[in-house]
């Protein structure tokens, strides 16, 4: 059997929100932003277990207040993240002690994915090894200079994507990839980079644009309005 695990990641402290509630905690409609998400692949029949990565001293709380209050039986481990965001996914992947074929990454603070997509993303990770869901960018982009900001250089908005989660891979090659990236203290800001590092390929699964991942106070308001629909 291909076993298709999807780790979640909560373990950050969402500096950027700036609540006295971490963000993947706080309540839209009454219910955590983290729950919804892990809802979103508790519903696809294709996922078989769920490991959900969150601070260590928040691992009860979670089990408590949102794995067992809404039966989210497919959480098999709740795991403690670590520093940065690629330490907290490297702590749920040694989680599925090589068990898993495919290991679907999904961002805490990514509540609105659609089923079609984590699908789509997985069907794509099947023919491809990996797979990151992401959007076309609608903006113009300039590359600037960080200090002075001048501009620099307009890419090519065709090629250009913006880059969410889930992001999917053959279990096998993303531990090769993180090892790797272990052993050459490369700093990333998504999963894909790692593999993009280890000179792999990886496919871009179009997703769609509610897909938002809470980030800043406005995302709330965004989000609040994406359920409403
Ligand atoms: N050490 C970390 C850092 C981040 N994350 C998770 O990775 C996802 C995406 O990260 P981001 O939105 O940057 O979350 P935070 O790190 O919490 O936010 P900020 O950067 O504003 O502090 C979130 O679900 C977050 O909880 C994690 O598991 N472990
Ligand atoms: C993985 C990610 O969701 C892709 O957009 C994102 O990089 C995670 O966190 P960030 O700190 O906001 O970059």
């Amino acid at each position: 059997m291909n076993k298709v695990t999807a780790i979640i990641v909560a373990g950050g402290s969402g500096k950027r929100m700036g609540t006295a509630v971490k963000k993947q905690y706080i309540q839209l409609k009454g219910k955590e932003i983290l729950a919804y998400t892990i809802e979103a692949f508790e519903n696809c029949s294709f996922i078989n277990d769920i490991i959900v990565v969150v601070a260590e001293e928040e691992i009860d709380y979670v089990r408590e207040n949102i794995i067992r209050k809404y039966k989210l039986n497919k959480v098999s481990q709740i795991v403690g993240g670590g520093k940065e965001r690629q330490d907290s996914v490297y702590n749920g992947l040694k989680a599925t002690k090589g068990e898993s074929t495919y290991v679907m990454i999904h961002d805490g603070a990514r509540p609105f994915v659609k089923k079609e997509t984590i699908y789509k993303c997985l069907l794509n990770t099947q023919k491809n090894k990996a797979s990151i869901v992401a959007v076309p960018v609608k903006d113009t982009i300039k590359v600037c200079n960080t200090r002075t900001h001048r501009v620099e250089s307009t890419p090519d908005r065709k090629k250009l994507w913006s880059i969410q989660t889930p992001q999917s891979f053959e279990y096998e090659l993303l531990m090769k990839a993180y090892s790797y990236a272990k052993k050459q203290n490369l700093q990333v800001t998504d999963d894909s980079m790692i593999i993009e590092a280890f000179g792999e390929d990886v496919y871009i699964t179009e997703g769609d644009y509610t897909n938002i991942k809470i980030t800043t106070p406005e995302d709330l308001i965004i989000g609040e309005v994406l359920l409403q629909k």
